[in-house]
C-alpha cells in the first residue's frame, strides 16, 4: 500500500484535532491564495483607469484603494494564517505526545517495548519532533498552500491571454515542484541510516551534560576521549545529510535557470505583443502581474522538509500505536483473589530476538504466604524468574499457572497488580519523598502519619527528620530537594514496595534488596521483612546469604534449571551447590573469628 502523503496526513490530522480552527484555516489559505491573481486584476485596472479616463479621479481613487486592500490583505492574511497554523499545531503536537505516551504503556509485557522494531520506532520519533513538530509541518502547509494554490490562480490569469502560453508555463512550474519534492524525499531516506549514528552522538553529548556520568569522567579524565567520540559520531551522522544537501543545491539552482527561461519568454512575448498592438497596456500589467505571482513557488522550499519531517512523524506515531496495540484479549477473568499456589510447569524462556536460553524445563511453586528465596551465580537467570512471574514476559514454552489456570488467559494487567517489588534497577523518581513511596495511595492521598509508621519500618524515619521539608521534600537538587545516599534511596523503594503491599499487591518481589545497605540495616532485615509482610508471599533475589537461609523455601538456580530446592538445613545436609556457595561466602568471617 503507498504511504499517505504527508501533506494528506497532516491535515486529516488537523482536522481530526481542531475541526472548527482548521476550517477557518482552510478558507483563510483559499483567501490569501485567490491574492495573487486579484492583484493582477486590480493592477491592470489601476493602469486601464488610469490610461482611459484620465479626469476620473473617483474611480481612479476607488481602484487604487481597492488595490492598496488587496496589497495590505496579501501582507496579513498569510501571517495570520500561519498563527492559526502555529495554534491547530501546537494542539497536534500535545496530541501527539499523548498518543506516543499511551501507546508506550499499552503494552502489558516488556517483549513489546524492548523490541528493537519499537525503540526504533520511538527514537525516529523523537529525532522527527527535534527536526520539526506538527506545528512546523502544519505552517508549512500552509505556506505551501498558498505559494502553491496562488501560483496556479496566476496561471489561470495567464491561460485567459494565451493558454499555450499559460499551460506550459504552469507544467513548468508543476516539473519545478516535483524536483524539489523527490530532492527532499530523497534526503529524507538517504537519511534513514543516520538515526542510529545520531543516537549515539546524542548519548556521548549527554554523557557529558549528566550528573551521573560526571564522576567519572572526572576520575578517568574521560572528557576529552568523549568530546573525540562525539565530534567523529555526529560527523558521520552528518556526512549523510551534508551529500543530500549538495543534492538540494544543485536542484535549486537548476529549477531557478528553468523558471528563469521561462519568465523571461512569458515577459518578452507579452512586449512584443504590446509593440505590436496585440495587448493593450493594461492588460499586459495584469498578465505581467499574474507571471510574477507564480514566482511566488519558489519560496516555499524549506516548508517542503519540514512538512516531510512533520508528517513523517505523524505516519510513525501511527505505526508506534499499530505495533502496541493491546493484545489482551477483552474480557480475560480476573486473577483469583487471594492468589493461590503459582507453579511454573516446564518452563523455558528466551529473550525476544535471542537464540539462548536463559531457563528451560522450570519447575517451581510459589506457596502463598511462603517467602521463596531464589539463588544462583551472575547470570543464572534469578531476574528472568521474577519477571516470568509477574507477567513481564511471557514464556517461550510451558507454562506458569496459578490454582491450576494458566496466567496467559488471565487479565495481565490485573495479574501486574497482584505483585509489589523492587528490582535492581529501581526507579529514583526526582519528585517528593511521598510521591516516591505513595504514588498511588490507597485510599485518599497517604498521610504522613501513615508514611511515618511505614518509615520507621524501613529505616527511613531518620531521613525524614533530616529532610527540609519532611515528606514533601523532592529528592533531587535539580528541583530544590536534596541528594540521597545509594542505601537511603534503596530503603525508599523498598518502602515503595511495602505501599504497594497495602494497596492490594499479594506478592512482594525483591530482587537484591540489601544490596547497597550497610551490616547494620542487614542484620535483622528478614524478621522485619515477615513483620511488614505478615501471611504475603515474598521471593526473594539476594547474593546475601545471611538473609537467604532465613527464607522458608530456597530454590538454587544454574545453567537454567533448579538444582536443588528446599530449607537451609536440608540444603546444608544436602551438601551440594548450595551448601558450597553458603560456606564460601561465610568463609572469610569464620577465618576471621578463629584468627
Ligand atoms: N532484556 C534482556 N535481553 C536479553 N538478554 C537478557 C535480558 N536481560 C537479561 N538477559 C540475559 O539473561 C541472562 C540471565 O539474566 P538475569 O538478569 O535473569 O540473571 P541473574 O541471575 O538475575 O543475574 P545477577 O545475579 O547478575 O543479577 C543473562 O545472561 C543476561 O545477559
Amino acid at each position: 500500500m503507498k504511504p499517505t502523503a504527508p501533506v494528506v496526513l497532516l491535515t486529516r490530522h488537523a482536522f481530526r484535532t481542531a475541526p472548527g480552527s482548521t476550517t477557518g484555516l482552510a478558507l483563510l489559505v483559499l483567501l490569501a491564495s485567490a491574492l495573487p491573481a486579484g492583484l493582477a486584476i486590480a493592477s491592470g485596472a489601476l493602469v486601464a483607469t488610469g490610461t482611459t479616463l484620465p479626469d476620473a479621479s473617483g474611480p481612479l481613487l476607488g481602484t487604487a484603494f481597492a488595490l492598496g486592500i488587496l496589497f495590505v490583505l496579501q501582507q496579513v492574511l498569510l501571517p495570520v494564517a500561519q498563527v492559526f497554523a502555529e495554534s491547530v499545531g501546537r494542539r497536534l503536537d500535545r496530541e501527539v505526545a499523548q498518543r506516543v505516551l499511551a501507546a508506550l504503556d499499552r503494552p502489558r509485557e516488556l517483549a513489546a517495548l524492548t523490541h528493537s522494531r519499537t525503540t526504533e520506532l520511538v527514537s525516529a520519533i523523537n529525532d522527527g519532533l527535534a527536526g520539526a513538530t506538527a506545528r512546523d509541518a502544519l505552517v508549512g502547509v500552509v505556506n505551501m498552500a498558498v505559494a502553491r494554490l496562488g501560483s496556479a490562480a496566476g496561471g489561470v490569469v495567464l491561460c485567459a491571454y494565451q493558454w499555450w502560453l499559460g499551460v506550459p508555463v504552469l507544467l513548468v512550474h508543476a516539473y519545478v515542484m516535483v524536483l524539489v519534492s523527490r530532492c527532499y524525499q530523497r534526503a529524507l531516506a538517504s537519511a534513514e541510516g543516520a538515526p542510529a549514528r545520531f543516537r549515539r552522538a546524542r548519548y556521548l553529548r549527554d554523557l557529558l551534560c549528566t550528573a551521573p556520568a560526571a564522576k567519572e569522567i572526572r576520575v578517568f579524565g574521560l572528557a576529552a576521549w568523549i568530546l573525540d567520540r562525539y565530534a567523529e559520531e555526529s560527523s558521520r551522522a552528518l556526512e549523510q545529510v551534508r551529500s543530500t544537501r549538495i543534492g538540494a543545491g544543485r536542484v535549486g539552482v537548476q529549477s531557478a535557470l528553468l523558471l528563469l527561461a521561462v519568465h523571461t519568454a512569458t515577459f518578452v512575448m507579452l512586449a512584443l505583443d504590446v509593440r505590436d498592438g496585440g495587448l493593450s497596456v493594461p492588460m499586459f500589467t495584469t498578465f505581467a502581474v499574474a507571471a510574477t505571482g507564480l514566482l511566488g513557488i519558489t519560496t516555499v522550499w524549506p516548508d517542503l522538509l519540514n512538512i516531510a519531517v512533520g508528517g513523517g512523524t505523524l505516519l510513525l506515531v501511527d505505526q508506534l500505536e499499530d505495533r502496541l496495540a493491546h493484545e489482551d484479549a477483552l474480557g480475560s477473568p480476573a486473577p483469583p483473589r487471594p492468589l493461590g499456589t503459582i507453579v511454573f510447569e516446564g518452563v523455558g524462556f528466551r529473550y525476544p530476538g535471542s537464540s539462548t536460553w536463559v531457563v528451560r524445563g522450570l519447575d517451581l511453586t510459589f506457596r502463598p504466604g511462603r517467602t521463596t528465596a531464589i539463588v544462583g551465580v551472575n547470570g543464572a537467570g534469578k531476574t528472568t524468574v521474577a519477571k516470568l512471574l509477574c507477567g513481564l514476559y511471557r514464556p517461550t514454552e510451558g507454562r506458569i499457572t496459578v490454582d491450576g489456570v494458566d496466567i496467559r488467559t488471565l487479565d495481565t494487567a490485573q495479574w501486574q497488580r497482584r505483585f509489589a517489588g523492587l528490582f535492581q534497577d529501581w526507579v529514583r523518581w526526582s519528585l517528593s519523598l511521598r510521591d516516591n513511596v505513595a504514588f498511588r495511595a490507597p485510599a485518599g492521598p497517604a498521610t504522613d502519619a501513615e508514611l511515618t509508621a511505614l518509615a520507621r519500618w524501613c529505616g527511613l524515619a531518620e531521613v525524614v527528620d533530616r529532610l527540609p521539608a519532611g515528606w514533601s521534600t523532592p529528592l533531587s537538587r535539580a528541583f530544590g530537594g536534596v541528594d540521597l545516599s545509594g542505601g537511603e534511596w534503596q530503603r525508599v523503594g523498598l518502602a515503595r514496595a511495602l505501599w504497594e503491599l497495602r494497596a492490594g499487591a499479594e506478592v512482594l518481589l525483591l530482587d537484591e534488596p540489601t544490596s547497597a545497605q550497610d551490616v547494620r540495616s542487614e542484620t535483622g532485615f528478614y524478621e522485619l521483612l515477615r513483620s511488614a509482610t505478615s501471611d504475603r508471599s515474598v521471593v526473594l533475589i539476594s547474593h546475601r546469604f545471611s538473609i537467604v537461609r532465613q527464607a522458608d523455601h530456597i530454590v538454587v538456580l544454574a545453567g537454567g534449571a533448579v538444582v536443588e530446592q528446599g530449607d537451609h538445613i536440608s540444603l546444608m545436609s544436602a551438601n551440594g551447590t548450595y551448601a558450597h556457595m553458603f560456606t564460601l561466602q561465610s568463609a572469610p568471617f569464620s577465618e576471621g573469628v578463629r584468627s
